[in-house]
């Protein structure tokens, strides 16, 4: 697929959950190698739109999914599920590894579940890859059989970027990965995100304007289920053009 094309396009996204119309025709297309937040108020759909990328309403009998997701021009709704997962990796808001398993089983996991390696010791790489990759390997390398609740917060959310990263996937969805977390931590993923985009594409969705003004590359600003405006981060925080997004950039939404 050539590099130009974007590797997700969203057409005419409409979600209904519970009767409730909360996505309202979305179309977004997202380029890869990039940073590509997904901004906006509480409860305008954002989490909606990660949720529906790798299917996570798969389970929700509730949420009535019409339009088109193609990843790579292919549409997710045509995949298999667990293919679905393998490519599209996510984390969320809060860090949730499985806290009695040791740091080193949180991310050989999927590894072995979806049988992606064929040795230990080809297993025993990815894992110090993908910590390397999440920025955890210099903090955890003498202790990978500890469990991984003993971690701090921000050490417990970059070990599930390195748990999605193991993978390899084509792109990576966070949701709000860093709302609970303190100003350190913050930096630490932000700087992790900026530089994982040399391998992937990654969304993120934050209700912060300013964390997507330092971390992105394009931002889509959503509001009550509909985008309103989207391009260069650049571009939609100095020469907004539409009123609402401007006020939201402002603070004032
Ligand atoms: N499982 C659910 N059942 C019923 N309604 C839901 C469910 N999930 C989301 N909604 C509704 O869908 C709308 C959009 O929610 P969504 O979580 O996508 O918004 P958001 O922009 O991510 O908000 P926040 O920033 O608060 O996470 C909201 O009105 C919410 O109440």
């Amino acid at each position: 697929m050539s590099s130009d094309k974007p590797i997700i396009e969203i057409r005419n996204l409409k979600v209904r959950i519970a009767g409730k119309e909360v996505l309202k025709g979305i179309n977004l297309e997202i380029p890869r190698n990039k940073v590509f937040a997904i901004m906006g108020p509480s409860g305008s759909g954002k989490s909606t739109i990660l949720r529906s990328i790798n299917r996570l309403w798969d389970l929700y009998p509730e949420v009535e999914i019409d339009g088109e997701i193609l990843l790579d021009g292919k549409d997710v709704y045509a995949m298999k599920d667990k293919e679905v997962r393998r490519l599209v990796g996510m984390v969320f808001q809060r860090p949730n590894p499985f806290p009695h398993m040791s740091i080193f089983d949180n991310v050989a996991i999927g590894l072995k579940m979806n049988k992606l390696v064929k040795s230990k010791e080809e297993l025993r790489e990815r894992v110090e890859w993908a910590l390397k990759k999440a920025y955890l390997w210099d903090e955890v390398k003498d202790e990978l059989k500890k469990k991984a609740s003993q971690l701090s917060g921000g050490q417990q959310q970059r070990l599930c970027i390195a748990r999605a990263l193991a993978l390899k996937p084509k792109v990576l969805l966070m949701d709000e990965p860093t709302s609970a977390l303190d100003v350190v931590s913050t930096k630490k993923i932000e700087e992790t995100i900026v530089e994982l985009k040399k391998d992937l594409t990654i969304v993120i969705v934050t209700h912060n304007p300013q964390q997507a003004a330092r971390i992105s590359d394009y931002v889509a600003f959503v509001y009550q289920g509909q985008v309103i405006e989207v391009g260069p981060t650049s571009e939609i925080f100095t020469r907004p053009k539409n009123k609402l997004t401007e006020k939201y950039v402002l603070g004032k939404v």
